[in-house]
């Protein structure tokens, strides 16, 4: 009898000496030990032994060897010496019925060893690696001659030679690949707890979610103490619910506050469809019913994420090149080259980004990938994030976080608008949840703001410089129509403030509370003006986004005097700002700063059980659920208070009080010059806006 592997021991040979393989090999019979080198040799030359140690010491070990076992055996059996040329197959070659039982003896344990060495690289991380090795091992496996007495051992192999490879594809991300392996290991064993586990988790990372719960079901039966299958058959109740039904509880989160790592969540697409949109170019996304503010519309995790776009382009590259689904998916997203020769882009069926029902599994193999093409989506469609979630070990950081670019799927058919309907909300990890930022109708084109909207015109328009297009949306085109008028008003208005900035001499404190005033009676007045003009409502809030940066740049001011302000006046002026802001889709976030800011002044004011505070409770509560959804009171306080530390006195109003101070007072002092020309350009600009000749929708 062949030695078996364990008799072998190879591992052992692959750690120590010669010598030590030279007496271990010397103790088998000759004819074993033909065996013996021939796989060895064949282990060799498969590069093996390359990876774990000195390839030439297990070379010359072979050698001498060989050497040691032609001269024992020329002396001792003359049949096999009779035969016996130089080398072992030759001697193998020349007795081959008596030796064939000893060769399929070798092919297993060749295999067995395959298997072996896929698992040693596994460990070490080499991933590809483990997976070829697993793959010679099945394919050498067919081709050895099915001996009754080596049945069971037989099919141990390959249920682990397939098993393994399963979670080496998994790994790497051949999820289609992966899942024929776990499928094939539990046609050899279906009741195998390792490979139902496996077969699980693939299929919740492809999305079945009914599927995965099965498997682990299944997989709990034959192991009911395992905790690890527990905790994955919890999760399954999870993501179905999040998956199927759009219920996402992030309560945990949101109440460990500042500091909590992101939960996982899983993709969840609502009532929404890609259609050819109207007004802005290509394909759109559209609600497929009337939705409320707050409603949740879709929940995407990032294919990819990259510190910057060419890694990035890299990464979904690899992604593509791993499955069919996700080339798909990737390529039905608008390239530039696409866009730029305005090529008509086919209208993508929404089954090839919703959590599937029915198992299709589309191989990577053969896909050709068109990196021009992928370089173009990425590009137009790559967001840049700033993440500054706690878990990220990034060197790049900075206070704020650090940046990074990523591709989410869905959500990239969604166009931009200066008067979004929707609100994103990134709690991390590169998930975007997308609600209703007000209601909306059915068949109504869903759009997010790609950059700060809380800005003029002639600033938004530098700002899609980096998108190839020129934004139409409804505010832009009522903003072209008097191109100068609303600018000329922002002018002054900067102009006040910059020459504040310069004017800055001196410091009286007596005077500070009057300064103080003056300011906000600009901001109030200039809001008396909008308020009062004959316009619609969403054209005032659309001046109010425009001008912005004064309001802001004046609200901050105010909260760094915060003594020297009639709480009041402040609160005014804050709750100007959270209407306005609220109106114009949320501001990325700045809106619950300023909605908690404005929340905890009235509380100061008037007492916490005030009719106010209730007010100012459940206009925070609406702020909110842009970005949540509804809240229990109990998270809606624990996310108040998470924002209550960075709004109290963030690093912006951190300045030097004097230094506030000085700029105040230039202010004031530039605001009496030029008061009453700002007023009457603040009273053309509305005639003008308010004029039926420029209503253009
Ligand atoms: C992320 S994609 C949005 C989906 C795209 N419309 C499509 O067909 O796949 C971004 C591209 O859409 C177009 N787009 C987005 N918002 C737009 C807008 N407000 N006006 C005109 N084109 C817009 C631009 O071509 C932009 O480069």
């Amino acid at each position: 009898m062949v030695p078996n592997r364990q008799a072998l021991n190879v591992s052992m040979m692959r750690s120590s000496s010669a010598n030590n393989i030279r007496s271990e090999i010397r103790s088998y019979s000759e004819v074993q030990s033909v065996c013996i080198i021939s796989l060895l040799q064949q282990l060799t030359e498969e590069g093996h032994f390359s990876k774990f140690d000195s390839r030439r010491r297990i070379e010359e070990a072979l050698k001498d060897l060989f050497q040691d076992l032609r001269a024992a055996t020329l002396e001792k059996d003359p049949e096999l010496s009779q035969n016996s040329k130089s080398s072992p197959e030759q001697m193998i070659a020349g007795d081959e019925m008596k030796m064939k039982p000893y060769l399929i003896e070798v092919e297993y344990l060749r295999v067995e060893n395959l298997r072996t060495a896929g698992n040693d690289l596994y460990a070490m991380g080499d991933l590809k690696g483990a997976m070829e090795m697993y793959t010679k091992c099945i394919s050498l496996m067919e081709t050895i001659p099915d001996g009754a007495d080596r049945k069971e051992w037989r099919s141990q192999l390959m249920l682990l030679a397939y098993s393994n490879r399963a979670e080496a594809h998994f790994r790497l991300n051949f999820l289609e690949d992966a899942l024929l392996d776990a499928e094939k290991a539990l046609e050899i064993s279906p009741q195998h707890v390792k490979s139902l586990a496996r077969k699980g988790k693939i299929l919740e990372a492809l999305e079945h979610y009914e599927e995965s719960r099965e498997c682990f079901a299944a997989a709990i039966e034959e192991a009911p103490r395992d905790l690890s299958l527990q905790k994955a058959l919890a999760r399954c109740k999870v993501n179905y619910q999040q998956a199927f039904n759009g219920v996402f509880d992030l309560t945990k989160f949101y109440m460990e506050g500042k500091n909590a790592t992101p939960p996982t969540c899983c993709n969840f697409v609502g009532p929404v469809e890609i259609r050819k949109s109207k007004g802005a170019g290509g394909r759109g996304l559209f609600a497929t019913q009337n939705v409320k503010t707050g409603d949740l519309l879709m929940v995407s995790n990032a294919l990819a994420r990259a510190p910057d776009k060419e890694t990035l382009v890299h990464e979904v590259a690899t992604l593509c090149a791993s499955s069919r689904r996700r080339l798909k998916q990737v390529y039905s997203l608008a390239s530039e080259l696409q866009i730029l020769a305005e090529e008509e882009n086919q209208i993508p069926s929404m089954d090839l980004f919703e959590p599937r029902s029915e198992l299709e599994l589309e191989r990577a193999a053969g896909i050709e990938l068109d990196l021009v093409r992928i370089h173009g989506i990425v590009k137009v469609n790559a967001i840049t994030v700033w993440d500054s979630s706690p878990s990220d070990e990034s060197d790049d950081k900075d206070a704020s976080g650090t940046k990074y670019s990523a591709l989410w799927l869905l959500p990239s058919f969604m166009n931009h608008s200066c008067t979004p309907n929707c609100v994103t909300y990134n709690p991390g990890r590169e998930i975007l949840f997308v609600r209703a930022g007000r209601d909306i109708s059915e068949g109504e084109e869903l759009c997010i703001a790609y950059f700060d909207i809380l800005k003029d015109l002639e600033t938004r328009q530098l700002c899609t410089v980096n998108w190839p297009f020129v934004c139409t949306c409804p505010r832009c085109t009522w903003e072209y129509s008097f191109p100068r008028a609303l600018n000329e008003v922002r002018q002054r208005l900067l102009k006040v403030v910059s020459k504040a900035k310069s004017d800055c001499l001196k410091c009286l404190s007596a005077e500070r509370p009057k300064v103080t005033k003056d300011l906000t009676c600009l901001i109030l007045s200039l809001e008396k003006a909008i308020e009062t003009a004959d316009l619609e409502l969403k054209h005032k809030n659309w001046i109010r986004g425009s001008l912005m940066d004064v309001y802001l740049a004046s609200s901050r001011v105010l909260v760094a005097l915060l003594e020297y302000i009639d709480p009041a006046s402040r609160i005014q002026v804050l709750k100007v700002l959270v209407d306005a802001i609220t109106a114009l889709g949320g501001g990325d976030g700045i809106c619950i700063e300023i909605g908690v800011m404005l929340f905890e002044e009235i509380e100061i004011l008037y007492g916490r059980q005030s009719q106010e505070s209730r007010i100012a409770e459940s206009k925070l509560l609406e702020i909110f659920k842009l970005y949540h959804g509804k809240l229990t009171r109990n998270t809606f306080l624990a996310l108040v208070s998470s924002h209550s530390q960075s709004t109290k006195r963030p690093a912006e109003f951190a300045v030097d009080d004097n230094e506030v101070w000085l700029f105040m007072k230039g202010l004031a002092e530039a605001l009496s010059d030029v008061e009453s020309s700002l007023k009457h350009s603040i009273s053309d600009f509305l005639r003008l806006a308010g004029d039926p000749l420029f209503e253009m929708d």
